[in-house]
């Protein structure tokens, strides 16, 4: 079991942020997450990093029960976390290769001597996400689309188990979206692979190996299970209470508003 959450709450200044979350992940699946803004991926998000802790319920992640240790950091080095707003919290005076170089340390900066290994594993992902005709550059001259791939290198430097990316295409063209999404793809049908979890708020984006989808409403579970179940017009027309259609194409899905 990779993430279990059983009965879970989440209590904000009198407001039910999250409630009564029933959600289990097994190795071998990858999960979009999708709801609307406000819905509460975040604060699932945040759990599962442990920054913060359900109300009520129990969350084990990674074979580490919450409440019982605590294991911020220990349960977040096997955790890999890109999202937009990390792009900016780098150094910009920090080439791509270092930037890559400091997720073995978790840290922002380099403050540690890395060791060979470490550079040469740094350099096997500048390239598994192509981004090693950059790997020199300053890391403020990359675009939105070669900083998400290299934050993406940078965090499967601990190799993680679970690999969380929220929105990664935000500001990303046409093309640098389907690039990132390649290396995605490529990421999850490789051997060893981290398990992923997807937040997004553009179907389009969910790749075949997206096998489970959590549709997540006003704090609440609308509908979880095999993606293609619930990445459906009937399902979809009553989460958003719009009558929409779901076209599959090139096993990837679009999401149209019927008139
Ligand atoms: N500390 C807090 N106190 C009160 N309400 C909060 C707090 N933090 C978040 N919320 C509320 O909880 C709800 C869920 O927020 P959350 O950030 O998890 O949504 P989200 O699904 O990530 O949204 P988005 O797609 O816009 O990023 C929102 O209504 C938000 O205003």
């Amino acid at each position: 079991m990779v993430l279990c959450f059983d009965k879970v709450s989440l209590q904000r200044d009198d407001e039910c942020i999250l409630q009564n979350i029933n959600w289990s992940i097994e190795k071998g699946e990858h999960w979009v997450l999708y709801g609307l803004n406000g819905s509460g991926k975040t604060a699932i998000l945040n759990i599962i990093n442990a920054y913060s802790f359900p109300s009520t319920g129990n969350v084990s992640v990674l074979g580490m029960e919450f409440g019982k240790t605590y294991l911020g950091e220990q349960l977040r080095k096997k955790i890999g976390f890109v999202s937009s707003s990390l792009q900016e919290k780098f150094y910009p005076q920090n080439n791509a290769f270092e930037v890559v170089l400091s997720g073995a340390f978790a840290s922002i900066g380099l403050y540690e001597t890395p060791t060979d290994e470490m550079r040469e594993k740094a350099i096997t992902l500048l390239e598994e996400f192509g981004c090693s005709e950059y790997a020199n550059r300053r890391y403020s001259t990359l675009s939105q689309g070669e900083k998400q791939r290299v934050l993406i290198a940078r965090s499967l430097m601990t190799e993680p188990l679970l690999l969380i990316l929220d929105e990664p295409t935000n500001g990303l063209d046409f093309l640098a979206q389907e690039k990132l999404l390649e290396s995605i793809n490529n990421l999850a049908n490789k051997r060893n692979e981290p398990t992923l979890i997807y937040v997004t708020h553009h179907l389009n984006e969910i790749l075949p190996v997206f096998n489970k989808t959590l549709l997540l409403k006003s704090g609440q579970i609308f509908a979880s299970g095999n993606t293609k179940d619930i990445i459906a017009s009937n399902v979809l027309t009553a989460f958003f209470n719009l009558s929409v259609e779901v076209k599959w194409e090139n096993q990837r899905p679009t999401l149209l508003r019927k008139l």
